[in-house]
């Protein structure tokens, strides 16, 4: 079996943590849902691993990680161990996609896009954010995507119809 890297991409709200949970419940352990290392506890939400900045440090200079980052004053990374054969599902900033396409010869990258008056509907319905909050990430503007395999994903659908959509994506890119 290949080893097959799967980026998902997209702008706070697009849909991406909800997607990547309706693939979990279809795929279980037939795909890889990759964790990484943060240097904070991790809330209720994720279960990644969490490591003190020393360690971090440590492990970056010895190019454990696939890739790595700084966001908010925190580091995070995807240590190449945790790559497997099949298909490895990645949820990642567009800043790192070159990382992963220069380690690996199959990557993928879905971009999950939505326009931006949905956007900030779906961000007000959430909650999570206070609305100014909201106004700044809806605003901010995105660089052209660079990316071998970009595969552009329309979350306009329902939940329901997405899901399914977004399933059968994954499924042909297993196997293509
Ligand atoms: N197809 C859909 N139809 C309607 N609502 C949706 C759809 N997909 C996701 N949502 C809702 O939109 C909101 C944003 O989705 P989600 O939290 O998955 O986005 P995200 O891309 O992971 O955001 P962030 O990057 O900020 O974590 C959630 O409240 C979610 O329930």
């Amino acid at each position: 079996m290949d080893t097959k890297i799967v980026l998902i991409i997209g702008p706070s709200g697009a849909g991406k943590d909800t997607l990547i949970k309706e693939a979990k419940k279809e795929f279980k352990e037939k795909i890889n849902f990759v964790k990484r290392y943060i240097t904070r506890e991790s809330d209720v939400n994720e279960s990644n691993y969490y490591i003190d900045e020393y360690a971090f440090e440590i492990l970056r200079h010895n190019s454990y990680f696939a890739s790595s980052w700084n966001a908010h004053g925190n580091f995070y990374g995807i240590p190449k161990r945790f790559i497997k054969n099949g298909i490895n599902l990645i949820s990642i900033s567009r800043g790192r996609i070159k990382d992963f396409e220069n380690l690996y010869d199959k990557v993928y990258t879905i971009n999950i896009t939505l326009p931006k008056e949905i956007l900030k509907q779906r961000l007000l319905k959430r909650g999570r954010e206070n609305k100014e909050d909201i106004e700044k990430r809806v605003q901010r503007e995105y660089e052209k995507i660079e990316a071998k395999n970009l595969i552009e994903f329309d979350n306009l659908a329902s939940i329901e119809d997405s899901k399914k959509n977004f399933i059968s994506l994954l499924k042909r890119i297993e196997n293509e």
